[in-house]
């Protein structure tokens, strides 16, 4: 289905996991600010709305999406108290095929982190053909991915939680 018939910024607080004990860290790309932002403020309002403390919330900043995954890892290694980890960036195509490689290693790289890693890393990156759609998607007229990643965070969080409470049993 495609973004244009969801609203990113929905969810349902009745059906989502306590939160109030979760700790949720973000890894922000600089690239494209206004968009990488508006994404950023998005996750964290909804993460409070649903009850996280704003002192159990963490943020990096990368100077790219393609520096996400490295630091996302780093941050996998240096916070192990983390519930998940939010990887927010924006790739807009421009001229070259540069956006196809962008791309292809960031999201190569998020996906080991999370095969290998132990805390989840959620994929909160636009990759758009033009900013319009990267403005529609983050707090525009298909809401703020930024929203639907941080539940995403608290939803991941807590299978990792219950996957190591029955391990543990
Ligand atoms: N064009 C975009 C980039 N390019 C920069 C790369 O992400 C990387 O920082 C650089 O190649 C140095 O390693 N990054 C974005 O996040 N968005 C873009 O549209
Ligand atoms: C995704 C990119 O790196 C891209 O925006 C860079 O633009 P260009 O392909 O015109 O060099």
């Amino acid at each position: 289905m495609a973004t244009s018939q969801k609203n990113l910024s929905v969810y349902d607080k009745d059906k989502l996991p306590d939160a109030k004990d979760m700790k949720i860290g973000f890894v922000v790309s600089e690239w494209n600010p206004d968009i990488t932002e508006s994404l950023f403020q998005g996750g964290f309002d909804a993460l409070l709305d649903v009850g996280v403390l704003k002192e159990n919330i963490v943020r990096w900043n990368v100077p790219g999406s393609f520096e996400l995954p490295y630091a996302c890892k780093k941050m996998q290694e240096s916070f192990d108290m983390l519930d998940a980890i939010v990887a927010v960036g924006n790739v807009i195509q421009g001229e070259t095929k540069h956006f196809d490689f962008v791309c292809q290693g960031l999201t190569q790289g998020i996906m080991e982190l999370n095969l290998k890693g132990d805390i989840p890393v959620i994929f909160c990156v636009l990759t758009d053909n033009t900013k319009a759609q990267s403005e529609e998607r983050s707090g525009g007229i298909h809401g703020n991915k930024g929203t639907e990643a941080a539940i995403a965070a608290i939803k991941m969080g807590q299978l990792r939680k219950d996957a190591k409470f029955y391990k543990a049993t």
